[in-house]
């Protein structure tokens, strides 16, 4: 309905404009507020030492002094809290100013005579008198209704319990700058028309809130306090981002006196998507919770021990080195590394290394040995074999100071320190007069305070030159733990001996060598990461992490059991939200399976909950109808009725005349106002070979393993790195039978096809990829071109 039919227009209108004047006015008070509290900590910090006693003659003076610092420090640290709480309201306000709400729910409680109009936004407001909210939170227990329900009878849940009641009328707005554009009364799914007009838009590279047009599935996601674990599973295009960052947004409101945003990690599947996803908080007037990926946490775990393969180049190596003679063994070995069954051999031998193998470096001291690895060993076995290896090592770590300690004493006579004290410097002599004066060592009988000098300046030179071994004895650098992890793969029969009921993979043998020949090189292959830090994690003691309240893991898809057993482990007592589409497992290691089933049973019955969306908001209906086709659960996939045109395959004689029609293309829709579009290639070397094509006839962006910002514009991007994104116009490059013909390619090129919001465009030479022929003729068009 268009605001000049609609009865209540002018009567909503006047309500805004009385909101809209009282947000103004608490602006410009809280303004005032905020200037104020600026300069008092503008002047408490320049007269911070004024107001400050600093006197440390003496221990009562020095307690003093002290006692007036922290004073004043903690002055300080109020204001600025308050100065940084009224500046988060402040930014609020001139977000509610532009948009104060975006819906309206009239209800009636059971056994109230009047119904209350409960009016939504992103943040609640209220009126002078702090009684009436003019503005309620959408996160608040009653606009929940708003989400769930159809004009009707409705109830929602309060923290003293449920409350019924009808509701008499459901209305959304479309507001800006205070003028109310349009205004719907709806039904039981939140405004088509609204969805429409929000889906419609052009891309402009960040992901948007989506706050005002949440839907009744997607809000069970969001609002679930009960469950352990959350696990959405839905189709390409569902929301599954959206909701997950709703929800942070919800429970940093639901539960703000206790959570805050550093309690919120969020594991998402490369850097770029972290650029991608930084707005949406912020735009709701909530901090961005903790970002990272898998590898950046495991990179950093494995230190400088090896060069860690990243899961791109692991997958990149499985679509280029199909053919390499090593490519089977390697790939059943991704596969058996991924499982649980290799989680209980690495188990096993952690198991074993109670009793025998763990293996030793020496401790060595300018070329020297000081203990040899056996004897290290011989002493780390010699406890009682209950101990746990980490409690052992702490053991034995203590006795390895000492052992240096007594080294180092020793060490002091050596004809190289003489040397050494030689070459110091005036300072270094000063220091040591001062440590010998501090110490009242000073006699002023000159021979023996030289004598004095000259052993404080060696055991100077001497402990300098101990503070790395004694650094690295601290650090367990005395544990050869690559070796460790390789002696796990120089007896093909050890895995099996370990874990009887383990099914490996007839080419272990091979898996074995390939694995022995890549650590030795000094690269920890991707499918060996989990493994290994696992293994450094059961030696060394483990790394649990218990700030952490609430984990989300986005393209959960691509994670291997045996990640997210180690991930359960190292966050014992978070909740999990879980977000993942098995059509879009693209990664080598991804379970086979469908669904999360080892991880449900890690949370076990009951703590679980599973929910599935099925409607997919990105794509229009064309483009949707079109990429269900290629899969074969396809049909569950609902597409939101937005119209556009056909996806199209374009047919060109060769290689050449292909390019220059992705050129024309790309330049024809960048004309036409799309603001992302996306030539999308299979692997990093093709996306190269593309940019270069285009780069001097177009302003074009290659997006590669290492881009960290999600920019808009037009780029080159491998299939891989464009998940969890999205663009206006998608154009798939060599959608060939001989680009795209394996089965295990079929998921990335729905991935791929599934980026795009608006147009679709599939370009190929030769024999059309069987994925796009899979598809019912009438989704797509072809057009041939021969020059
Ligand atoms: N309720 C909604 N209201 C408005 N837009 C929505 C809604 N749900 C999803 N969208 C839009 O649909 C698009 C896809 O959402 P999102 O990226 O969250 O889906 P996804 O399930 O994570 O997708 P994929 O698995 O393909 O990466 C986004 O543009 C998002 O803004």
């Amino acid at each position: 309905m268009s605001l000049n039919v609609h009865p209540e227009w002018h009567e909503e209108q006047q309500r805004a404009n009385a909101v809209g004047e009282l947000i103004r006015s608490r602006i410009s008070q809280l303004q005032e507020q905020v200037g104020v509290v600026r300069s008092e900590i503008v002047t408490i910090r320049k007269e911070f030492w004024d107001d400050v006693t600093v006197n440390f003659e003496d221990a009562a003076e020095a307690a003093e002094t002290f006692a007036s610092m922290k004073q004043q420090a903690e002055v300080l640290s109020e204001r600025e809290r308050s100065h940084r709480h009224a500046h988060a309201q402040l930014k609020l306000l001139e977000r509610l100013k532009e948009t104060p709400y975006f819906g309206r729910i009239d209800f009636q409680e059971t056994g109230e005579s009047l119904s209350e109009r409960v009016y939504i936004g992103i943040g609640s407001l209220l009126d002078d008198e702090g009684e009436t909210f003019l503005i309620y939170d959408w996160r608040a227990p009653v606009s929940g209704m708003y989400y769930d329900f159809a004009p009707g009878p409705a109830d929602y849940e309060t923290p003293m319990g449920r409350i019924e009641g009808t509701m008499d009328l459901k209305r959304q707005y479309m507001i800006r700058h205070g003028e109310i554009l349009s205004l719907f009364d709806t039904g039981i799914t939140i405004g088509d028309e609204l969805l429409q007009q929000v889906l419609g838009k052009h891309s402009d590279a960040q992901m948007k809130s989506i706050v005002a047009t949440i839907q009744r599935e997607q809000n069970q996601v969001i609002r679930d306090t009960a469950h352990q674990l959350l696990v959405v599973q839905g189709a390409a295009g569902s929301g599954k981002t959206s909701a997950a960052l709703q929800r942070v947004a919800y429970l940093l409101y639901r539960y703000r006196e206790t959570l805050n945003a550093e309690h919120i990690l969020l594991f998402s599947p490369n850097s770029m998507f972290n650029s991608y996803v930084a707005t949406v908080l912020p735009e709701l007037g909530e901090e961005n919770m903790q970002q990272t990926t898998f590898q950046e946490y495991v990179e950093h775990r494995v230190g400088e021990a090896f060069r860690v393969e990243n899961p791109f180049e692991q997958l990149e190596y499985a679509l280029t080195a199909m053919d390499e003679t090593i490519y089977p063994a390697r790939r059943a070995g991704i596969g058996f590394k991924a499982s649980t069954d290799f989680l209980a051999v690495v188990e096993a031998y952690v198991g074993r290394l109670k009793t025998e193998g763990l293996v030793f470096k020496a401790i060595e001291f300018r070329g020297r040995e000081l203990l040899s690895a056996d004897e290290l060993r011989e002493k780390f076995y010699a406890y009682d074999p209950t101990w746990s290896i980490p409690n052992r090592l702490v053991d034995l770590a203590e006795w390895l100071q000492q052992r240096l300690r007594q080294s180092a004493k020793a060490e002091r006579q050596a004809p190289w320190v003489e040397d050494e004290i030689e070459l110091l410097d005036r300072e270094a002599y000063l220091e040591a007069y001062n440590q010998l004066r501090r110490q009242k060592q000073f006699t002023e009988h000159t021979f023996d305070d030289f004598d004095r000098e000259k052993a404080t300046l060696a055991a100077m030179v001497v402990n300098e030159h101990y503070k790395p071994l004694r650094k690295a004895v601290k650090r367990l650098s005395f544990i050869d733990l690559p070796a460790t992890y390789a002696a796990l793969f120089a007896d093909p029969e050890l895995a099996q001996t370990l874990a009887p009921a383990a099914s490996l993979p007839e080419r272990w043998p091979a898996v074995c060598a390939d694995t022995a020949r890549r650590l030795a090189a000094g690269v920890l292959p991707n499918e060996d990461t989990t493994s290994y830090v696992l293994l450094k994690d059961r030696i060394e003691g483990s790394h649990r992490n218990l700030k952490v309240r609430h984990v989300f893991i986005d393209e959960a898809q691509d994670y291997s059991p045996i990640q997210l057993a180690y991930l359960h482990q190292l966050f014992p007592f978070a909740k999990w939200t879980v977000l993942g589409d098995w059509n879009q497992a693209i990664h080598v290691q991804a379970a086979e399976s469908d669904g999360f089933q080892d991880l449900l049973q890690l949370f076990g019955e009951g703590q679980a909950r599973t929910v599935p969306f099925s409607k997919s908001y990105r794509s229009t209906r064309q483009i949707v109808d079109f990429t269900r086709g290629m899969m074969p659960n396809g049909a569950t996939i609902e597409p939101f009725n937005r119209d556009g045109a056909k996806p199209t395959m374009t047919v060109a004689a060769d290689t050449a005349l292909m390019r220059e029609l992705v050129y024309r293309k790309l330049a024809e829709l960048s004309a036409d106002g799309n603001r992302t579009v996306a030539v999308i290639c299979k692997t990093a070397e093709e996306s190269r070979e593309v940019y270069t094509f285009l780069k001097d006839r177009i302003p074009v962006r290659l997006i590669g393993m290492e881009t960290v910002t999600f920019e808009q514009g037009l780029v080159v991007i491998p299939a891989y790195l464009a998940k969890g994104v999205e663009f206006d116009a998608v154009l798939l490059y060599n959608a060939s039978q001989a680009s795209y013909g394996r089965e295990s390619e079929r998921r990335l090129f729905y991935t791929a096809c599934t980026r795009a919001m608006h147009e679709l465009h599939l370009f190929g030479t030769g024999e059309i990829s069987p994925f796009v022929t899979d598809t019912p003729d009438d989704t797509y068009s072809i057009l041939r071109v021969s020059s």
